[in-house]
């Protein structure tokens, strides 16, 4: 790995003059206000190498990211029962298509669109006490870092533009799928995805995933061998939602976007490299992250395969 530097400042260097054809999300307003140049990258390794490039400093919103931190904390509680709430197969729709529930009888088909993730939301709302300050503890504490949180306005604005999120939950409570208060899942809901981090920061909390020997600063592992490995072989096969093939296609490794444009990869005991670039493809994904990550894992041959 001691060429990756060079690499990835090459990679980075050439993306960036890249004409971007995507563009920036605003179903949630206040995502539209973002800076669409904005282009980071960073990359943090088992063996301890950490550097990034360009807007690698800057916190964005991590948005669909999140639910790799949700489904974590909801399978340490539940272990394998969580798979009779939620399924592992991609959905081959949009991140916000209500179009296979009815047929999977209010069962989503993964943790990673939102009709998973709200119902993971709702198993965490089931065991948290406190949801929004014991989540936010939860990522402090694997990431052993006190500067991750909220951004209350991003929460507010999806709330008041997340008319889509309001019908699947209710349409999942229907089924008997949600437990709780759909108000109060929703809410949960709103502030994971309003997490800001910045690359580097989000390329340190994801290195439990690439290192099976990964322990927190208490000494204790976040993930059993076998979970971390099936937290990996979803976001290979359902990161990118209805682009999920495109990317393993593309880039050959378990990843997962969000529509703020920022992208995690992982490379299972190498590294956890981040993206983020915020004008996105059509299909809700990072146009210059997809092409920075298909370029570095072709260019080092390191993708999985
Ligand atoms: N793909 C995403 O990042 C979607 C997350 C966004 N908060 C939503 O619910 O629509």
């Amino acid at each position: 790995m001691d060429n990756y530097k060079k690499i990835i400042e090459e990679i980075y260097l050439d993306v960036k003059n890249v004409d971007d054809i995507g563009k920036v999300a605003n179903y949630i307003p206040e995502l539209a206000h973002i800076d669409e140049n904005n282009f980071g990258v960073h990359l943090t390794s088992i063996n301890k190498l950490s550097f990034g490039f360009g807007d690698c400093n800057k916190k964005f919103s991590i948005q669909s990211v999140s639910k790799i931190l949700s489904l974590t904390l909801a399978y340490k509680f539940e272990g394998a029962k969580l798979w009779d709430r939620v399924d592992v197969e991609p959905s081959g729709n949009p991140f916000n298509s209500l179009l296979q529930l009815e047929a999977d009888f209010g069962k989503p088909r993964n943790p990673f669109i939102n009709a998973g993730a709200i119902v993971i939301c709702d198993v965490l709302v089931s065991h948290l006490k406190n949801p929004k300050k014991d989540f936010l503890e939860f990522c402090r504490e694997i990431s052993d870092n006190k500067n991750i949180n909220y951004n209350e306005k991003v929460a507010e604005s999806e709330k008041i533009s997340g008319f889509r999120n309001v019908a699947l939950c209710n349409f999942i409570k229907s089924f008997g799928n949600i437990k709780n208060d759909v108000d109060d899942v929703l809410d949960f809901y709103f502030h994971i995805c309003s997490i800001e981090m910045t690359c580097k920061e989000l390329s340190e909390i994801f290195l439990f995933l690439a290192d099976e020997q990964y322990i927190n600063k208490k000494g204790e592992s976040i993930l059993t061998e076998s979970q971390a490995k099936r937290i990996n072989a979803i976001m290979l096969t359902c990161g990118f939602y209805d682009e999920s093939g495109e990317f393993a296609f593309r880039v050959g490794l378990p990843g997962k976007s969000g529509v703020g444009g920022g992208i995690v990869a992982i490379h299972p005991d190498e590294y956890c490299i981040t993206v983020w670039s915020p004008k996105l493809n059509k299909k809700g994904n990072s146009y210059k992250g997809m092409l920075f990550l298909e370029k570095f894992t072709t260019k080092t041959v390191s993708s999985i395969f």
